[in-house]
Parts: structure tokens; C-alpha cells; sequence
């Protein structure tokens, strides 16, 4: 028992590279906690919170909310869970962000997901989203069961207002501008790999077969990729 077995993850990469739909498959895989700072932000504004309310056009612009505010809302989300492996998915986003984890705990693997804006544009206009539970779609790659309703509850899916072409320039840009410099600094920590392609299903078993290396033997479970 002890420090040793508890195992700490960023996933980072562009928006639409794949980091929800990966982490869902570490999460089945490995008995890693995932924690979305995008699924808590979208659970604020549905839930019409005053930081939902607060954030929300900021959000559906495609704009970063602040760091205050993101890194109060992820590092209360970690509070109590220092003997829990766990898998952070948004976040950090800024290098002010990375220093807001750092002060409270080391990383031990950045999982980077490397995938060429083109391909991204492409996705994120067929992606289709189940809000209360974060499950995504995409009318190409994993469409529902049934067209417009998620596959567990059967409740409708909708598609982000931030994935319209327009805003996902946006985001892309703001990615190089804001998030690339985590990804160096995460480089100069040593922590840092990176995945690259443009296919989930062929990046998934590498990311797959790290994380079996990575993390101690005791807190993987019976998935395989
Ligand atoms: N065509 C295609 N779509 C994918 C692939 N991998 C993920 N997607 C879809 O691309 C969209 C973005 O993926 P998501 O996991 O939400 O990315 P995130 O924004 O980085 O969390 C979703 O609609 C996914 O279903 C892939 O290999 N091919
Ligand atoms: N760490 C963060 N810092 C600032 N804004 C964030 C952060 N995480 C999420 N957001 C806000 O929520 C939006 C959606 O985030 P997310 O669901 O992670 O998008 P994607 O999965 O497409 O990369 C972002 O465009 C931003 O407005």
C-alpha cells in the first residue's frame, strides 16, 4: 500500500482528438477515475449553477473560461481522492493551470493525443453528445443505436454549440496559442508521451500497451484493448 500504487494522468490533445472517446476506454481498461473538466462544466450549465450561468457563453463561444475559476472546479473535484488513481481530461489547459496541479500533486504520465487539425474539423461536426453522462458519438465512427438517442438511457442527443465550424477554428487556434506550451512543459517534467495518428482505433492499443507498463500491476483490471 501506500504512494506507490496510486497512479495520476493527464490526457491532453486538441479538441476533437479523441480525448473523451480514449478515456472512456482507459477508464473500462484500468481502474483509473476519469474526471472531465468539459463534462463538468456542460454538468454546471445544465444543472444552471451560478458558475453554469456564469460560463456559459463564454463556453459556447469556444472561449477558455478562467483559470481561477476551472482550477477551483477540477482541484475540488480531487479533493479527497489522494489514494484513488485517477485520469484528468481538460485539464490543465494553460500553464497556469499546470502549476495550479502541480502545487497540489505530481503527474505521473501525460498521455498526448496528436491529430491533425483536418481530421479534427471533420469529426467535430458529426459529433453527438448524451449530456448528463458524457457519452459521445459520431454519425461516421460510433453512431447510436438508435439515430439521435443515447444507447443506455435512450434520452436524446444533441450536438455542442461549440462544435460549429466556425468556433472549432477558434478552439484550434486558442489550442497552439494557450495549451502547446503545457504540452513543453509537461516535456521538460519528463512525463510527457505523445500518440499520434489519425485513427482512434489504431492509436488506442499503443496507448493501451503503455499504460499496462505504467501503471502498477495491482490497479489494472481485466480489459484488454
Ligand atoms: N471518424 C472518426 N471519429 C472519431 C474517431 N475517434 C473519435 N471520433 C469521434 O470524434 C469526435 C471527437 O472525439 P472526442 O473523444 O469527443 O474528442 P475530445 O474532444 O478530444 O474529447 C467524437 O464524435 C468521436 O466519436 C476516429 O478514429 N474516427
Ligand atoms: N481546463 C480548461 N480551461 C479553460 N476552459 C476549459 C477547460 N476545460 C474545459 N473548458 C471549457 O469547456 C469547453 C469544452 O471543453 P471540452 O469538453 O474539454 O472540449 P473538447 O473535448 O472538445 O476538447 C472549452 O472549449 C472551454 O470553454
Amino acid at each position: 500500500m501506500g504512494l506507490q500504487t496510486v497512479f495520476r494522468a493527464v490526457i491532453m490533445g486538441a479538441p476533437g482528438s479523441g480525448k473523451g472517446t480514449v478515456s472512456s476506454r482507459i477508464a473500462q481498461s484500468f481502474a483509473l477515475k476519469h474526471l472531465s473538466s468539459g463534462d463538468m462544466l456542460r454538468a454546471n450549465i445544465e444543472a444552471k449553477t451560478d458558475l453554469g450561468l456564469l460560463m456559459k457563453s463564454c463556453i459556447d463561444q469556444g472561449q477558455l473560461v478562467p483559470d481561477d475559476v476551472i482550477s477551483r472546479l477540477v482541484l475540488s473535484s480531487l479533493r479527497g481522492l489522494e489514494q484513488t488513481s485517477w485520469l484528468l481530461d481538460g485539464f490543465p489547459r494553460t500553464v497556469a493551470q499546470a502549476d495550479a496541479l502541480d502545487s497540489v500533486y505530481d503527474v505521473d504520465s501525460v498521455i498526448n493525443l496528436d491529430v491533425p487539425s483536418q481530421t479534427i474539423r471533420e469529426r467535430l461536426t458529426s459529433r453527438w453528445v448524451h449530456l448528463p453522462s458524457g457519452r459521445v458519438y459520431n454519425i461516421d465512427f460510433n453512431p447510436p443505436k438508435k439515430p439521435g438517442l443515447d444507447d443506455v438511457t435512450g434520452e436524446p442527443l444533441i450536438q455542442r454549440d461549440d462544435d460549429s465550424p466556425e468556433t472549432v477554428s477558434r478552439r484550434l487556434k486558442d489550442y497552439e496559442r494557450q495549451t502547446q506550451p503545457v504540452l513543453e512543459y509537461y516535456r521538460s517534467k519528463g512525463v510527457l508521451e505523445t500518440f499520434s495518428g489519425t485513427e482512434t482505433n489504431k492509436i488506442w492499443p499503443h496507448v493501451h500497451a503503455f499504460l499496462a507498463r505504467k501503471i502498477p500491476g495491482n490497479q489494472q483490471a481485466m480489459g484488454k484493448a
